[in-house]
């Protein structure tokens, strides 16, 4: 996942777009970075880092205009430096630039073809580039001096039949205005909305409506699995679905973890669905284990914390807050490498003694992926002075890798792969484990909007939505992104690049 924010407004937009990408920070830690565009000249900044670090006053002072995008990235394709920090700029056709929240899977196909066709050369592995390159090539063909909202549909309608895998993207085009689009699967969330002000309408292209709320912006929906929402320079707004059979198969992991809780999702309360993840896991736990002798529920903040509240409203035992998050270390999982995310977990979490001294605990996590927090905290409670350790997850056992934006390439490195629940129990030291169900799941999330009939859950059951992803593919996959591969290449980590980027 990464953040991708556009807004085009009738007054400066740099303050907002810096605002909206802090609300995106969940979604990418790794780099961040705005571009805007004010009487036909662009301007950039990116780089490495949190929202609050890459720009300082001089870079937003700069960062001139009524138009522009943003992104926040956690990267999923090519490497961390900051050469791979988005938006992505290419002069030609227009001066196009673009935030790109997912990942391609046939990315290298395509590059290949960009070469031969186009003669557009990469420099960098990123998918993003690819994608920037392949709307490029489509614009140069179809679109006129003068370019046209429906030249921008069809280009994006051949684009759709280009690409394969997830995409949620806002474009900006200079001199004619910002475009919204997402994958006929919609497998990575985008929403859009207006605001009204004294000198007309304003607009906001986001990945979540949380960003639509803080910025004062009404939600107008979601961009549909297929369709682009155009918002032109002088503040139109126009949509079109543009795929040929679009099909919503939203990420399900964006409700399990991904997400804001306060955000809203092709119509599904994010919050809500957590809630009802630790309804249905409270269900099981009474269903499966009605003589359970658990004191205390805690959760391991902060992602469970929703899902756990309610499981312990729903097995009515008592809920306490055992583990205090340092609010000054970010998330663990999306960060680069396995060390830092080892080391991270102690850093962020310590446990409060006496609510585990002597009694039977019951940890809830929302997700067990690397199991990197689950075996640190289990030990925690036991140092903490638990006499039992259960933990639950609100989601079934990540046993795959993931394709579409989420940095799990390595099924060797999903703890539960290839693994029973017992062997998992074992593995992470606990006296209990239960999983939630996958139907719990879906049933949890498709409730709040049972038109949504599939949901990407390629991480639980290893189908994957796009039919294209093959073992050799995966293989590929691991070769170059597992976390060994990182490390040998020196690729965690940005010291060893330079400016005109050379990938390892
Ligand atoms: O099994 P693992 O590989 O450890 O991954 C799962 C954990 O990582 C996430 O927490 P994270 O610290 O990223 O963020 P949070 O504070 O939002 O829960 C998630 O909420 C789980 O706690
Ligand atoms: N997580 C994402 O959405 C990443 C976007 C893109 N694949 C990148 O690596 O930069
Ligand atoms: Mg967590």
């Amino acid at each position: 996942m990464c953040g991708i924010v556009g807004i085009a407004a009738n007054r400066g937009i740099n303050q907002e777009l810096y605002d909206a990408l802090t609300v995106l920070q969940h979604r990418g830690q790794d780099a961040a970075g705005i571009i805007t565009v004010e009487n036909e000249e662009l301007f950039l900044r990116k780089e490495n880092g949190l929202v609050r670090d890459v720009f300082n006053q001089n870079h937003m002072v700069r960062l001139r205009g009524k138009i522009g995008i943003g992104h926040v990235r956690y990267p999923t394709a090519g490497c961390a430096s900051s050469a791979e920090a988005q938006p992505f700029y290419v002069n030609s056709p227009y001066g196009i630039s673009l935030s790109h929240n997912g990942n391609l899977t046939n990315a290298a196909e395509l590059r290949r073809a960009l070469y031969q066709e186009d003669r557009r050369h990469m420099n960098t592995n990123s998918d993003s580039e690819v994608l920037l390159n392949v709307l490029a090539g489509e614009l140069s063909r179809l679109g006129s001096l003068t370019l046209q909202p429906d030249e921008v549909f069809e280009a994006i309608g051949h684009l759709h039949q280009r690409c394969r895998g997830a995409y949620a993207c806002v474009a900006m085009i200079q001199g004619f205005g910002i475009v919204g689009f997402r994958d006929p699967y919609g497998i990575r969330p985008v929403v859009y909305g207006v605001r009204e002000t004294a000198q007309g309408q304003e607009h906001i292209i986001a990945s979540e409506s949380v960003a639509l709320d803080v910025l004062g912006f009404e939600l107008l929906g979601d961009i549909a699995p297929g369709e682009a929402v155009i918002i032109t320079e002088n503040g139109r707004l126009l949509k079109r679905q543009c795929a040929e059979n679009p099909e919503l198969t939203p990420c399900i992991f964006e409700h399990v973890y991904l997400a804001r809780p306060d955000s809203v999702m092709d119509d599904i309360y994010v919050y809500k669905a957590r809630l009802r993840m630790g309804d249905r896991l409270a269900r099981k736990i009474q269903r499966e284990w009605p003589d359970h002798d658990i004191d205390v529920v805690i959760p391991v903040p902060d992602t469970s914390r929703t899902a756990a509240v309610q499981l312990a409203n729903e097995l009515g035992v008592k809920y306490r807050e055992g583990f205090i998050k340092n609010r000054y270390i970010g998330r663990t999982f999306i960060m680069p490498g396995q060390e830092q995310r080892k080391k991270s977990v102690r850093q962020k979490l310590n446990p409060i003694d006496l609510e585990f001294q002597g009694k039977n605990v019951m940890l809830v996590d929302d997700s067990i992926v690397r199991g990197t927090t689950s075996r640190e905290i289990i030990q925690m409670a036991r140092d903490a002075g638990a006499a039992k350790v259960y933990f639950a997850s609100a989601a079934p056992p990540v046993r795959y890798p993931n394709v579409y934006g989420i940095d799990m390439p390595t099924a060797s490195e999903l703890v539960a792969h290839g693994r029973t629940e017992e062997e998992v129990q074992t593995l992470l030291g606990a006296d209990r484990l239960i999983y939630q169900d996958l139907e719990g799941l879906v049933e949890a999330v498709s409730k709040g909007n049972p038109s949504v009939s599939r949901f990407e859950d390629s991480v639980f059951t290893g189908q994957y939505v796009t039919q294209d992803v093959s073992d050799a593919y995966l293989s590929q996959l691991e070769l170059f992104r597992s976390d060994a591969a990182k490390q040998s290449r020196g690729a965690v980590g940005d010291s060893k690049f330079i400016d005109l980027h050379n990938p390892v």
